[in-house]
């Protein structure tokens, strides 16, 4: 075990240091505070060098530092006077499955569970201790579950987004049939994902198209998306649903839509996009980026917001409002990568052919 003590210059005098009367107890707290600071490095390590997630990472920097700044009431001196490593019974016992890991995402997950478990060892074994922070160790240990939860929701995305870089918005203004073909015709194009936007229709008509929508793209790779309504989504067997800010929660959709189905939320600044990824997103909604001709808006993040978001986040990302063939080059010089549209490609004559166009200018970056 390494020795993860905090440097004693670091020592704020101010804060009170409990001095454990029963050693067993701060040898325990000890080997707790290494464990669960060791176990978030790792994980740290995992969100900046594996998934190049600046959020992710900084989240974890804090929640390191935290660790840290609470484990300083337990006196260092005391702490690395009781350390026998050498006589620790611990030591030399370690199962199969801590020998070898089969990714890097494993990795990850193995070191969050170590850390969570030190962390609930050292909220118990603090207890003991009069006035030691064990409240401040289960806080810790709670914002550990939204990150697991994030860091799972951002590899869902990652994984079955992989190469949807165009998402296709269409409406059910046309008959069902002309809405298949559509589906299948942008499927066919190589669309990543195709969703059902459409605020006009009864529920009865619009579970049609959603189906429609499902159907015509079953034997393709590209993924179902219906907008606003996780439960049309379930029914349709869709392969999500995309929800807005005043739309339900990731939370609340969750609990309709299962752990399988992707979420997609829209984001119209940092501090919603930043919101996203802790509540569990699978990808995001980046925008309004221009004025559009299917929506209309008062303001636009713009293409400034596009830009901070590409240091921000590693979850899939998509650009939307007002993008078309010829301002797109302006949106993929901000580092996006991935764009939603719906004029640009149904405003078409030939929607596939537009698609297809896209395609080749997101394919270049
Ligand atoms: C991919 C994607 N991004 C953003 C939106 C917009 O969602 P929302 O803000 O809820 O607005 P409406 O589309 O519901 O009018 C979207 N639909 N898809
Ligand atoms: C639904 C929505 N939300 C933000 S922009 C937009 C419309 C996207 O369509 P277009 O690509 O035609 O601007
Ligand atoms: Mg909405």
């Amino acid at each position: 075990m390494s020795a993860e003590l905090p440097n004693p210059s670091d020592a704020s005098d101010s804060k009170p240091l409990f001095s454990v009367a029963d050693p067993r107890v701060l040898r325990t707290l000890d080997a707790s505070l290494n464990r669960a600071a060791e176990g978030l490095r790792v994980v740290e390590d995992y969100a900046r060098f594996i998934r190049d997630d600046a959020l992710l990472t900084e989240q974890l920097k804090r929640l390191r530092h935290g660790l840290a700044e609470l484990g300083r009431v337990f006196p260092w001196q005391d702490r690395l006077a009781l350390r026998e490593t050498a006589s620790d019974v611990g030591v030399s016992i370690s199962t199969l499955s801590e020998t070898c890991r089969a990714s890097a995402e494993e990795v990850c997950i193995a070191s969050l569970e170590r850390s969570q478990q030190a962390l609930r060892s050292l909220e118990e074994f603090a207890k003991t201790v009069d006035g030691a922070p064990s409240a401040g160790f289960e806080r810790l240990r709670y914002e550990t579950y939204q990150i697991a939860k994030a860091i799972a929701a951002g590899q869902r995305g990652s994984d079955r987004l992989a190469s949807a870089r165009l998402y296709v918005i269409l409406d059910g203004s046309g008959s069902l049939a002309d809405f298949s073909a559509l589906v299948t015709s942008l499927c066919q194009a190589g669309v990543g994902v195709v969703q059902l936007r459409e605020k006009g229709l009864c529920d009865r008509a619009l579970v049609c198209f959603a189906r429609a929508m499902v159907t015509a793209a079953a034997d393709f790779p590209t993924l179902t998306i219906v907008n606003d309504r996780p439960d049309l989504a379930v029914l349709a067997g869709a392969d999500g649903v995309h929800v807005g800010q005043e739309e339900l929660s990731v939370h609340d959709a969750r609990a309709i839509v299962g752990p399988q189905r992707l979420i997609g939320v829209s984001t119209h600044n940092v501090e919603q996009l930043k919101q996203a990824v802790k509540s569990g997103a699978d990808y995001v909604g980046l925008g309004p980026t221009f004025p559009s001709k299917t929506k209309r808006f008062e303001s636009f993040a713009g293409l400034d917001f596009l830009r901070e978001a590409a240091v921000t986040t590693s979850l899939p990302a998509y650009a939307i409002g007002g993008i078309t063939e010829e301002n797109l080059a302006d949106v993929l010089a901000t580092g996006a990568q991935r764009i939603a549209v719906s004029a640009a490609v149904t405003g078409s004559a030939e929607p596939a052919e537009a698609a297809r166009r896209l395609l080749k200018q997101l394919a270049v970056r």
